[in-house]
Formats: structure tokens, sequence, C-alpha cells
């Protein structure tokens, strides 16, 4: 590249490349959070094997391209802290929350944390709310609940009913001595993985919509259920 002549010429090709370093950092980050999407817990958010790899690459590359390994390590190390804290505030659990298909016998305590779910949703008393244990325990038969656990407690879950590619949310609960940490994300994120789903819809209070927000999920419409009491009709494209 040729040298521009004064440091304004020379700021101004730095603010021509970093547009397109920041769109590649914007389609590295889609990336990072599908990688996220696939992890279980923490420790294989963070992944330090790979992060070596990835690492030890780009110092190859940096030689090829005559640039300093020591500053494209760093930038590197720099850039991957920022993608795992993201990943870790956005698809994955805090460390030893494991997500998966609600187990047999759990029904009970699923509908437990249902019963104790604080605000507006549980206000709502939809008919989801107020299950008998029959009808969690057909739902967990059925496979359509997962759970998050930790040991053999249950923290939370969420449920999925896929019909014709679209795939309803509910019944999403978290216990309350385990919110923001991640579990809530979590639960939706595996949700979203059933097979098939091409599209989520879910409804929920007025006042809980920062999670579905950051997961993607956009507002269709609302429906004002009773004086105070608005439902939020979300839905979310799952087929890109
Ligand atoms: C994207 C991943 O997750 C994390 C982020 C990485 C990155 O930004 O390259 C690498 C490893 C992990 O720390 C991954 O595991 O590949």
């Amino acid at each position: 590249m040729a040298e521009p002549g004064d440091l304004a010429a020379v700021r101004a090709a730095i603010d021509r490349l970093d547009d397109d370093v920041v769109a590649l950092l914007a389609r590295r980050e889609e990336l990072v959070r599908a990688a996220g999407r696939l992890k279980a817990d923490g420790a294989a958010v963070r992944a330090p094997g790979r992060v070596e790899q990835v690492v030890a690459r780009a110092r190859e590359r940096a030689v090829s391209h005559g640039a300093s390994p020591q500053v494209v390590e760093r930038v590197y190390r720099a850039m991957i802290g920022a993608f795992v804290d993201l990943e870790l505030a956005t698809a994955a659990v805090s460390d030893g929350v494991v997500v998966g298909p609600a187990a047999p016998g759990s029904a009970g305590e699923v509908l437990t944390l249902q019963l104790a779910a604080h605000g507006s949703e549980a206000q709502l008393q939809t008919r989801p709310l107020a299950e008998t244990l029959e009808e969690v325990a057909a739902a967990v038969a059925a496979g359509t609940v997962l759970t998050a656990t930790v040991g053999p407690r249950v923290v939370g879950a969420v449920r999925g009913a896929l019909d014709g590619g679209v795939l309803t949310v509910g019944h999403l609960v978290v216990a309350p001595d385990h919110r923001g940490r991640g579990v809530g994300s979590a639960l939706l994120a595996a949700v979203e993985r059933t097979p098939g789903a091409r599209r989520a819809v879910l409804s929920t209070g007025a006042d809980d919509l920062r999670l579905y927000r950051r997961a993607g999920y956009r507002e269709e419409r609302r429906e004002r259920v009773s004086a105070g009491l608005e439902l939020v009709h979300l839905a979310k494209d799952l087929s890109g």
C-alpha cells in the first residue's frame, strides 16, 4: 500500500481499513454466536485449547504477511476474550448447569418451578401455568420439556411444541436463586435447536422482554389482556 503523505491521510486510510475490519468482525461474531449455541457449559465456551490453536495460526499468518506476530497475538487474545464474554452472556450457561431433555420423574419439580415463577407471566394465570401434574408428566413423556439442572436439582425449564416448522415456546421458568446467570438464555437456545423448527413464536408479559430481545426475538403485536396487563407476541426466524 502506498504511504500517505501526512497524518490526516494516514488516519483516513486507517478509517477505511477499519470499515473492512469491523465488517469482518461482524461476520466473526455471527460464527462465534453459532459456536456458543452448540456448547453446554462455561468450560466448553472458553475452550482454551482452541484459543491456542487460533492464536498460533494467526501468528503464522502474521509472519507470512510481514506483520508483527506479537502484535497480532495481543490483538487476537483481546478479541477472543471479548468474544468469550459475549458467548457467556448470550447462549451459554454458568458452569455446572446442564441443559437437556427433562428426565422421567422430573414433572413434579418442573410444575413447582412453574407455580413459583414470579413476574408478569405468572400473574397472567394462563393455562400453562395452571397445569396439573398429569399434564406436565405427559409433556415430559412426550419429550417436549427441556430442563436446566445443577446436580440433581431442576433450576429451570422450557417447553417447545413443533407444528409445521413453527415452534411454540412456552413455560420458560428459572428458579429465583439462579436468575441472571444465563440459564434462561441457554434453555431458549436449546429449545430453538428442536429439529425441524424454522420459526419460533412465544407470548410473554410486557416486563420480561429483555431476554427474548437479546436472543433475537421481534415483537409482532401486543394484546391487552386486562387493565395493566399486556401480552406481547414475539417471533424469531430460525432458518438462517
Ligand atoms: C468460537 C469459539 O469459542 C471461543 C472463542 C474463540 C474465538 O473467538 O476464536 C475460540 C475458542 C473459544 O474460546 C470456539 O470454541 O470455536
